[in-house]
């Protein structure tokens, strides 16, 4: 991070040493206009961020930020193909697979959009197959039950997004299988008929461990109910890994490929998507799409004061950097999204996750913080007392459907809100001393028990929260607010000065997983290994009565 990038940042800091704590009770009181400023809007999509902790002397210090850190120069590389992952030396265009309407987009000197829409068409005429019945299994049998087979980048996203779209499924029953848990294998296959199953093996490497183990499991049992001929009638597969495919046996035609320019966590836009789009259908997927290209759109062209992302991605760095605050909690009140934390967990974790920059010294402020959550209301009975009176501020971003798709249940929906909306406010507005000791008081406490009882009761309030508003969770909205949290994640990264598109991180404790399994299966010695990993082997032999 060059000088003025450091006289931007430190003014951000001075400016909050000044305000810090900012009194957002009395922030709203003093401006009416305060929740039209602080908030944007695209279409039918309401980013609230008049809750965040934030007066408009600290947006334009982070706008400036943004300009020193030269974010619009490195979104416009990202859209263009240039080598932004540079510790893998590859382009970054997941965008690219869901720019349908445009025109062309290269990478090294060849137009992607051709094999993008050809690979598209092959993913359309598969699910079509499957879902008419016209592609069956072995025995002649439909499939009704399509089980995915992947793991981190190859799961999360078509488990949150089919579980999101439930009310447009219309294809057979998906089921999802990621863990090398045996447990999460045969407690899957336990339900399941061979006959109507079909599995895809979605791993762009195909390497990855626990795929492989899970995918080799699935091949035995569908051989041991079907016969070895089966096998083939049973098995997809999606990767970029064609060679490593073919040597696992499934046959080229059933094979759906992607490229190195689309990173894991990034992928579900791809035919990492194929199972989404047996679920929703190929219409459905596309809009999916579109929703994502929408709000590309808009991060490319939009000011970045107007930008929904960029302002997304400003106030995320503002409370991780400048007000040092560990964590951000994703809360949807919407229970469709209750993936939604898990896999902005990896997006946001696994890119931002990082201590070096882009030349390989020391990042100089916090990177990405810890991301966690549950749907509400669910988690209002479970952790809110700590975002409420914990020691402990973490700013809350919650997301909110002005309708559901349930229309004989508008009262639920109305109670879904109303929660939503309670708990912003009370985050913010918090409960005094004397506000808490006066409700005592009227309910006909006796005053000294007020007292002792009131501090119990005291919220201390001015606790950040952002509000995401959509009309109704459907592909379109749900394609657009992924993208908004993608390029979040990418405003945040230019700002820590990191490569969001790596992840060396996990690279070690798989290398050690290879080394320790041979001790675990009792084939080698643990007396290399530290004492506490001999200590738990030796403990585990024993339990095992070895
Ligand atoms: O699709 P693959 O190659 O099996 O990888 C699965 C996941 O493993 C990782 O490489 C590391 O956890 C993720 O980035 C990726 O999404």
């Amino acid at each position: 991070m060059d000088t003025a990038f450091k006289t931007a940042l430190a003014a951000l800091r001075e400016h909050r040493a000044k305000t810090a704590p900012m009194d957002m009770r009395a922030a709203f009181a003093s401006d009416p206009g305060r929740f039209a400023r602080f908030s944007l809007s695209l279409d039918d999509l309401t980013l609230d961020f008049s809750r965040a902790a934030v007066d408009q002397k600290a947006v334009d210090l982070l706008l400036k930020l943004s300009e020193a850190a030269g974010l619009e120069a490195a979104r416009d590389k990202m859209f263009s193909g240039s080598h932004i992952n540079t510790t893998e030396d590859r382009a970054v265009l997941h965008t690219a697979l869901r720019a349908l309407s445009g025109g062309s987009i290269e990478n090294d000197g060849y137009d992607v959009m051709p094999g993008v829409r050809e690979v598209l068409e092959a993913m359309d005429a598969f699910a079509d197959g499957v879902r008419r019945g016209t592609i069956r299994g072995a025995t002649g049998k439909a499939f009704t039950d399509v089980v995915n087979i992947g793991i981190g980048g190859s799961d999360l996203g078509p488990v949150m997004v089919t579980r999101a779209l439930s009310p447009y499924r219309d294809g057979p029953r998906l089921h999802y299988v990621s863990n090398v848990d045996g447990a999460h294998i045969a407690d899957t296959l336990a339900g399941l008929d061979p006959e109507t199953t079909l599995f895809i093996i979605a791993s762009k490497t195909f390497t990855t461990i626990e795929t492989m183990t899970n995918a080799r499991t699935a091949q035995k049992w569908i051989a041991a109910k079907l016969g070895q001929s089966a096998t083939g009638d049973h098995f997809a597969a999606v990767s970029t890994a064609l060679d490593k495919v073919a040597e696992f046996g499934i046959d080229e035609k059933r094979v759906f490929g992607f490229w190195d320019w689309v990173g894991g966590r990034y992928s579900l836009w791809s035919a990492i998507g194929l199972p989404i789009m047996i679920a929703i259908g190929a219409d459905d997927f596309r809009r999916l799409l579109a929703g994502a290209e929408a709000m590309d759109r808009h991060f490319k062209s939009a000011p970045l004061r107007e930008n929904l992302p960029v302002m997304l991605g400003l106030i995320g760095y503002w409370h991780r950097v400048v007000c040092d605050y560990p964590a951000r909690a994703i809360i949807p009140y919407d229970q469709r999204l209750e993936r939604l934390p898990a896999y902005l967990q990896q997006l946001d974790m696994e890119s931002n996750g990082k201590g070096a920059q882009l030349d390989g010294s020391p990042a100089i402020t916090p990177t990405g913080p810890l991301v966690w959550g549950e749907p509400g209301t669910n988690g209002q009975h479970a952790f809110f007392q700590l975002l409420h009176q914990g020691t402990d501020i973490i700013p809350v971003e919650f997301m909110l459907a002005a309708e559901g798709h349930e229309p004989g249940l508008g009262h639920h929906h109305d109670l879904l809100v109303a929660n939503c909306l309670a708990q912003a406010e009370a985050l913010m507005k918090g409960r005094t001393l004397a506000e808490a000791e006066a409700q005592l008081l009227e309910k006909g406490v006796p005053e000294a028990e007020a007292k002792r009882l009131a501090p119990h009761r005291v919220f201390t309030g001015n606790r950040p929260s952002l509000t995401i508003l959509y009309r109704r969770l459907d592909p379109f909205a749900l394609g657009r607010l992924i993208a908004l949290y993608e390029h979040r994640v990418f405003v945040e990264a230019q700002l820590f000065g990191i490569n969001a598109f790596d992840q060396w991180g996990v690279e070690l404790g798989k290398e050690l997983a290879t080394e320790l399994l041979p001790v675990v299966e009792g084939k080698a010695s643990a007396d290399s290994r530290d004492a506490a990993t001999g200590g738990i082997v030796k403990r585990i032999m024993e339990l095992r009565g070895r």
